[in-house]
């Protein structure tokens, strides 16, 4: 590898320019730029109300930004739909509540894989159509590390496990940007670690944003970080240099400290 490929940056997925969101008058977001960069994990990340959610919900078009631009692999994206986004290879983690219970895990990941599958309008084709779901449905959990708990139903599951299978069935639609908010929150130890492991595996093959409060975790996992404060950009860099950034420490801790 040559001095410059060592160097070089993934390619930008996901950027936004001058993003702004105002609710009936008050500034929830101003002014954020961002770069999403393939097989990078970013975090967003920011004491309570700083914006983070209300950047997530305006960056998978869940909300219309008041000002500035949002672009997909090239294209502008900044008026388009939520589905439309998804189709486009923008996609946002849903909550427990996307899993069926009563289904298996591997029935789970299969009814997932019907979605952008043509399966989904066609689902009298043939039943050797449907076989070759349960090949890529069983690739994934491999993947994944679920195939132990293939035939476990996902209720049974531990809270850990269940967040995998979300983020499976996510995968399922073969997203080149994966948005995922608080991935790790109400997780015990050992589940953070898991679900910490699968997300630096699947950020291998695409770019993965994530809004998270456990900063250990992304100390860990992540690549780059942007701080937001009251809306705005405060600082971006990684861990380290955005940790010891004193203004960072302030909005933290309400300290230098
Ligand atoms: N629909 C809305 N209408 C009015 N104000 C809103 C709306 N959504 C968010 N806000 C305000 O915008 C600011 C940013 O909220 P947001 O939920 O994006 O912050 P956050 O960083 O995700 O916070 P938390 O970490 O607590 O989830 C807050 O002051 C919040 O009260």
């Amino acid at each position: 590898m040559d001095a410059l490929s060592q160097t070089a940056e993934p390619r930008v997925v996901l950027s936004a320019r001058g993003l702004g969101k105002d609710f009936s008058g008050f500034t929830a977001v101003n002014n954020v730029n961002l770069d999403v960069r393939h097989a990078r994990i970013h975090a967003l990340i920011g004491p309570n109300g700083a914006g983070k959610t209300t950047v997530f919900n305006l960056l998978t078009k869940f909300l219309q930004p008041t000002r500035g631009t949002i672009t997909l692999m090239g294209t502008d994206i900044t008026r388009m739909a939520p589905d439309a986004v998804a189709r486009m290879g923008l996609v946002r983690s849903f909550q427990i509540s996307a899993v069926f219970p009563h289904l298996t895990v591997l029935e789970n990941v299969r009814v997932a894989l019907q979605r952008p599958a043509e399966l989904h309008t066609q689902f009298w084709r043939s039943l050797k159509a449907l076989d070759v779901l349960n090949g890529r449905a069983e690739v994934l959990l491999d993947e994944l590390g679920l195939t132990p708990w293939r035939d476990t139903r996902a209720a049974d599951l531990s809270y850990g496990r269940k967040r995998v299978l979300e983020i499976a069935t996510t995968l399922a639609l073969d997203p080149e940007v994966l948005l995922l908010d608080e991935p790790m929150a109400g997780m015990g130890h050992e589940d953070v670690h898991t679900v910490a492991d699968i997300i630096r595996e699947v950020a291998k093959h695409r770019a993965v944003l994530m809004v998270e409060h456990n900063l250990s975790v992304v100390e860990d996992i992540c690549d780059h970080v942007t701080v937001l404060q009251r809306g705005e950009i405060l600082a971006e860099g990684d861990y380290a240099t955005v940790s010891n950034d004193p203004r960072v420490r302030t909005a933290y801790m309400g300290s230098e400290a």
